[in-house]
């Protein structure tokens, strides 16, 4: 039985110094250090339970969010669990409707950053005292219980409740094959490790040699910074994997609309499969403007790390905006909000293909995406989702990935738990990573 009252909310600044070799740099963000703020919240329950959130931040950032995680906590304090997610619609409305903080929002920026960080913490917290895995939780919720956990509100104009209904109706046929097929060969992902924008040619042909040993079949290099270097990059690793195996490019919104249609003819000879956050996030028309110029190339736009909320990813939808939708499990308003988007993402029949990588993001993402192909998507046609290989040793229930594949998680929670040590160690600034990188700046 779900239940105890909260008692505790507690958050931590954790950051890792990936920036100093380069891990996670894209054409926008050249000096990213991966970081989470990160949430612990405790009940009174006899079980002992704690629910464990995070939401992806780059270094200084983390402190803002933390604050506005701050700002939030009294609306769960106090509460209980079981009442919270028995009217999991009902509390995602009240966090995200609050007087005083959605003017700081709404449903964007730092204050959904927090609103993500709370409540993966309480589907965490919900999956554990279950007794299973996140994506578990979720297939085996009939219809009406998961759509009484998302609000739909600003979305009936392309998603009625009726809708989604039918469309998780539909999604049941079949869902015993699909979840064993799930845990016999996983989710098919493809790897960013190899070309971030910081590494050098020789760290960048060393990495996807040994990613082609490891049975990696689909790449993404990131883009955007200089032609020559980008055309050299692609051609190196397009060489490497040959004709056949998938490539994607990421520019992390650095060009306007014009550009990026001129550059991507640029790079159509590498025939990427997509290219990522080609402008600014929030450009809606701009996406369809590029999409539309991009299509006799056979190049499709992908998008999503970056949007606000699922109002954005609507109207990307309803625009054409985006051949690929990239949920983000640390962006939206957690599980609640990704719910309707991938719900609206099956009616108009887009891939999705998840962000993951950063600090967390591929141990909490997997679930959603599993619980897509079983419960919505049914289908494993032109999807994947990222994988990055950094800091998963700091996790209690690390992603497991089998022949590019990631393989469904098996402890129950939403794999947000961090190991004490690690979080001892990195958090900012009185870790002993910090304090001993401080001292050696002084010297
Ligand atoms: C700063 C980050 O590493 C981003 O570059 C990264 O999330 C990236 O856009 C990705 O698609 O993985
Ligand atoms: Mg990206």
């Amino acid at each position: 039985m779900v239940g105890g009252r909260i008692t505790r909310l507690s958050v931590h600044d954790v950051r890792f110094p990936t920036s100093f070799e380069g891990h996670g740099s894209d054409a926008m963000h050249t000096d990213p250090d991966y970081s989470a703020a990160y949430v612990i919240i405790e009940t009174d329950a006899k079980d002992g339970l704690k629910g464990y959130g995070i939401t992806f931040t780059l270094g200084k950032g983390t402190e803002v969010v933390v604050c506005a995680i701050h700002a939030l906590s009294h609306h769960v304090l106090n509460k209980n669990l079981g009442e919270i997610v028995r009217n999991f619609r009902g509390f995602y409305r009240q966090l995200t409707s609050d007087g005083q903080l959605r003017w700081i929002g709404p449903e964007k920026g730092v204050v959904h950053l927090a609103t993500a960080a709370i409540l993966n913490a309480l589907w965490d917290l919900w999956a554990k005292q279950e007794g299973k895995p996140l994506w578990k939780l979720l297939v085996d919720m009939d219809p009406k219980q998961l759509l009484s956990c998302i609000d739909f509100r600003y979305i009936t104009d392309a998603l009625t409740e009726e809708e989604a209904y039918e469309i998780l109706q539909k999604g049941s046929i079949g869902k015993k094959e699909r979840e064993k097929q799930m845990l016999e060969h996983g989710y098919p992902a493809y790897t960013t490790s190899c070309a971030w924008l910081g590494y050098s040619d020789q760290q960048l042909k060393q990495l996807c040699s040994e990613a082609l040993k490891e049975g990696w079949t689909r790449f993404k290099v990131k883009v955007g910074a200089d032609l020559e270097d980008d055309i050299r990059r692609c051609r190196i690793i397009r060489d490497m994997i040959g004709p056949e195996k998938t490539l994607m490019v990421d520019a992390n919104q650095r060009w306007d609309v014009p550009e990026a249609v001129e550059w991507m003819l640029k790079l159509a000879e590498f025939k990427p499969l997509w290219i990522e956050e080609p402008t600014s996030p929030d450009d809606i028309l701009g996406h369809a403007t590029i999409s539309k110029a991009l299509a006799p190339l056979g190049i499709g736009v992908a998008t999503g790390e970056q949007c606000h909320n699922r109002v954005i990813f609507k109207q990307l939808l309803q625009a054409g905006a985006l051949q690929f939708l990239q949920i983000d499990s640390c962006r939206l308003g957690s599980v609640n909000e990704n719910l309707s988007v991938l719900l609206m993402a099956k009616k108009f029949q887009i891939p999705v293909c998840p962000h993951a990588g950063g600090v967390g993001l591929c141990e909490l993402v997997q679930h959603l995406i599993i619980f897509d192909y079983i419960s919505i998507s049914g289908s494993l046609e032109n999807r994947m989702c990222e994988y990055v290989d950094h800091l998963h040793e700091h996790f209690k229930y690390p992603v497991v990935i089998k022949k590019a594949s990631y393989m469904p998680p098996k402890d129950a929670g939403y794999s947000t738990e961090m190991k004490e040590e690690s979080v001892k160690e990195h958090q900012f600034p009185e870790g002993k990573i910090w304090q001993k990188l401080m001292a050696a700046q002084k010297n």
